[in-house]
């Protein structure tokens, strides 16, 4: 037996992958010492950075590795999870999980449990590196929510955002305003200056248009030269207030293409949220409500105050 876990354990040391053994002790009272780390390898130890004298179980390991406690709180009740996973199914568990490495880095990892090892109540669990995986999903996943003409949010992540903020106006009663924009006569900049001229429009409009707004409010565009305006604030009317800064930046502002100069307008159709709205009401009321400001000739602020 221990000539099958020694020869294991060279085994481990000729592996390109960082690896560690577990060794399970279900007779231990805490649940911290069930769990005891009885071997890093070769790999483990240039790639983590911790010999396994740093690491004398999994509890001390997690505190070097974890040194900041929230996640390591998180982390625990996954790897209680992991553990528990391994020992009922006899299967391979998998988690991703953030370590700070010895050189004082943080790195992503995929960690893979494996009961399947040949000793018995050994564990083998592998460390492979995903960060730049991780940085390149995350990238992606920005790109994804992002308008790729103007850089603000697109309509996909505004729906996202609606839906959390309706779900969290319902639960503490904190309610916020929705305010869809569209740029006037925005065909005739692209009849007159071409498609070019229309897309500087956009991203002026845009700039214009966030530099009214603060930080936290959300900005994105919903289609075309239509944008949303996502704000916590339940009083309409300073809601409007802030608006009108945005919409008269557009306003006042002077357009240039070539030798050419022109003006633009925005018309802005404004509501806030009411009890029991979904997403989809609440869109369709700041839509009507937009209709209605480009029923009277546009270069207007629509404010909805029907019950
Ligand atoms: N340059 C440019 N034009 C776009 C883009 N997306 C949509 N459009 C154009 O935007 C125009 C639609 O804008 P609308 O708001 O419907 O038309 P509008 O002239 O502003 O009409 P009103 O809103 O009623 O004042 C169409 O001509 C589209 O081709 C874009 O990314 N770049």
């Amino acid at each position: 037996m221990q000539g099958d876990l020694d020869n294991f354990l060279y085994l481990l040391d000729c592996l390109p992958v960082a690896a560690m053994v577990l060794l399970f002790n279900e007779e231990q009272q805490r649940e911290s010492d069930r769990q005891k780390i009885v071997y890093v390898n070769k790999k483990y130890q240039q790639l983590i950075g911790y010999p396994l004298e740093r690491t004398p179980n999994a509890e001390a390991w997690m505190e070097v590795v974890y040194p900041d406690r929230q996640h390591r709180e998180k982390l625990m009740m996954l790897c209680h999870t992991f553990g528990g996973l391994l020992r009922e199914t006899e299967e391979i568990a998998q988690i991703r999980m953030k370590i700070r490495c010895n050189d004082g880095k943080e790195r992503d990892f995929q960690v893979t449990g494996d009961n399947r090892t040949i000793i018995p109540d050994h564990y083998l669990v592998t460390f492979q590196e995903i960060t730049s995986l991780t940085a390149e999903i995350e990238q992606l996943r920005q790109q994804s929510e992002v308008d790729q003409l103007t850089g603000v949010f697109n309509q996909h992540h505004l729906l996202r955002r609606l839906e959390a903020e309706v779900e969290r106006a319902e639960s503490t009663g904190a309610g916020f305003t929705l305010m869809m924009f569209d740029l006037d006569f925005f065909k005739d900049v692209n009849d007159h200056y071409g498609h070019h001229c229309g897309d500087q429009v956009l991203i002026t409009c845009v700039d214009l248009i966030r530099s009214a707004l603060s930080g936290v409010d959300c900005l994105a565009r919903w289609n075309g030269a239509d944008f949303v305006v996502l704000m916590r604030e339940d009083n309409p009317g300073i809601a409007r207030q802030v608006i009108q800064k945005a919409w008269q930046g557009v306003r006042a502002h002077t357009f240039c293409w070539r030798d050419s100069t022109f003006a633009m307008t925005t018309t802005v159709g404004l509501t806030s949220y009411r009890r029991g709205d979904t997403t989809e009401s609440i869109l369709e009321r700041a839509d009507l409500a937009l209709k209605r400001g480009k029923r009277v000739g546009g270069d207007f602020i629509f404010v909805d105050d029907s019950d």
